[in-house]
């Protein structure tokens, strides 16, 4: 124990907040962190389309993972650089496999080097049917095409990847979360916007229709308020998800960059979660037309770290990043974005909550106020340096030296 954290322990002690508390609860938050960070959502398919289903990564710094080797070994060194043991949330295009199944015949075989892997490494798998970058999804219309064929397509593979997450999720011994965006939407203004959400509402209703055990996977919702090429409409909002979640009683997920700007999104958690038994987080940074810059330590983050305690959801949210940024190394955007994450937890876990419910229970807003603004001094560098050293990570100077070596290593890939 470092004499920083000793006396930053005391500091804290001083105002009734137990830090050894803080880092045993910190230690047993998984973050799930999302493969496609590493390879700039290209995949591993030989079966692609024109359709980016409106999301890019822009950039080409050198190192891009090419096959699931190498994805893996850049996996790796992000993980070994992240305190605590977390998830990787795999999408269905990031098969490993020398067959070349479409879509709609994939199955767990192309996936298992990923388990075997997973299990070697000890950490848990989510997973994601891939609703874009194929020929099918190239009128941006998927689940919710008008075409029957192309729905049943996208059923089918949406139906499989329900399979492959519960076959994943029995065989590491935790549930893995299979989340559904689809990026069905129209450049300009429709006219039946309620056929294309009936249509989307039916073609869930029958990739759901098989019930499967949720100690196995659990289903997951995702909307989106536009994206490149729908800017009109979206056919999966927040509101036809969230109702929808409701009534069939499946997670909900709240991505940070698929709002307004100007809407917090940590608000939601706690009405969402009035009415939602658990709720899945992509944790992101939404940048004027991007929703997916790497995210910052920044207030966003820091508010909805302290949601996430203070309305006690730690225990029913499941907490995956989702970022892309192809300008920077791609391995050092992984370790600082999910240590980010983690710093802002560790931040809202060494609140004084006391103290600060009981300055808003008795209405005494300027003790809340000053309160809040007083403990921005407080020394959390030294609690989240103890945390890295017991974990056996580097911070500072050392990790950006380890970041900077590892990025040279796979600089050369063409
Ligand atoms: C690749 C992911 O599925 C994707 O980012 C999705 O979660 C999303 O947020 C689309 O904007
Ligand atoms: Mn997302």
């Amino acid at each position: 124990m470092s004499s920083g954290y000793d006396s930053a322990k005391q500091v804290f002690a001083d105002w009734g907040v137990d830090t050894e508390a803080a880092i045993a609860r910190l230690k047993d938050i998984a973050i799930s962190m999302h493969c496609w960070q590493g390879d700039d959502v290209v995949g591993f398919e030989t079966q692609t389309g024109s359709s980016g289903g409106g999301i890019q990564a822009t950039g080409n710094h050198p190192g891009r993972a090419r096959t699931p080797d190498e994805l893996r070994a850049d996996l790796e060194f992000a993980y070994s650089k992240i305190p605590g043991t977390h998830r990787l949330n795999l999408h269905a295009m990031y098969m490993d496999t020398d067959a070349t199944p479409d879509r709609d015949e994939i199955e767990y075989a192309h996936f298992a080097p990923w388990v075997d892997w997973a299990k070697a490494q000890g950490v848990g798998l989510d997973f994601n049917p891939t609703f874009f970058a194929h020929s099918k999804a190239d009128d941006n219309l998927t689940l919710s095409h008008p075409d029957q064929g192309i729905r049943d397509f996208w059923i089918e593979h949406g139906r499989r990847c329900r399979e492959i997450a519960a076959q994943m999720g029995a065989a590491l011994g935790s549930p893995a979360v299979n989340n559904i965006w689809v990026p069905d939407g129209y450049k300009d203004t429709p006219i039946d916007r309620m056929a294309a959400r009936r249509r989307l509402e039916a073609s869930l209703d029958a990739m759901f229709a098989d019930p499967l055990d949720r100690a196995k996977m659990l289903d997951a919702v995702e909307s989106k308020l536009f994206g490149i090429g729908v800017e009109a409409c979206t056919v999966g909002s927040h509101e036809f998800y969230m109702g929808y979640a409701i009534r069939k009683g499946t997670l909900l997920c709240l991505d940070m960059g698929h709002f307004h700007p100007t809407e917090n999104i940590a608000d939601k958690l706690s009405s969402v979660a009035l009415s939602l038994d658990e709720i899945l987080l992509h944790v992101s940074r939404p940048m004027r037309w991007d929703s997916d810059h790497v995210i910052l330590l920044n207030d966003d983050i820091l508010a909805m770290a302290q949601e996430l305690v203070t309305a006690d959801l730690l225990g029913r949210t499941h907490i995956g990043l989702d970022f892309f940024d192809a300008t920077i190394s791609r391995t050092a955007a992984w370790v600082i974005g999910v240590r980010n994450m983690q710093k802002a937890l560790l931040r809202a876990l060494c609140l004084p909550l006391d103290q600060l419910r009981k300055a808003e229970d008795t209405m005494d807003f300027t003790t809340r106020f000053t309160l809040t603004e007083e403990l921005k001094d407080l020394p959390h560098g030294a609690i989240w340096a103890e945390f890295c050293a017991r974990m056996d990570v580097p911070t500072g100077q050392t990790l950006i030296r380890d970041l900077d070596s590892y990025q040279a290593s796979v600089s050369s890939r063409g």
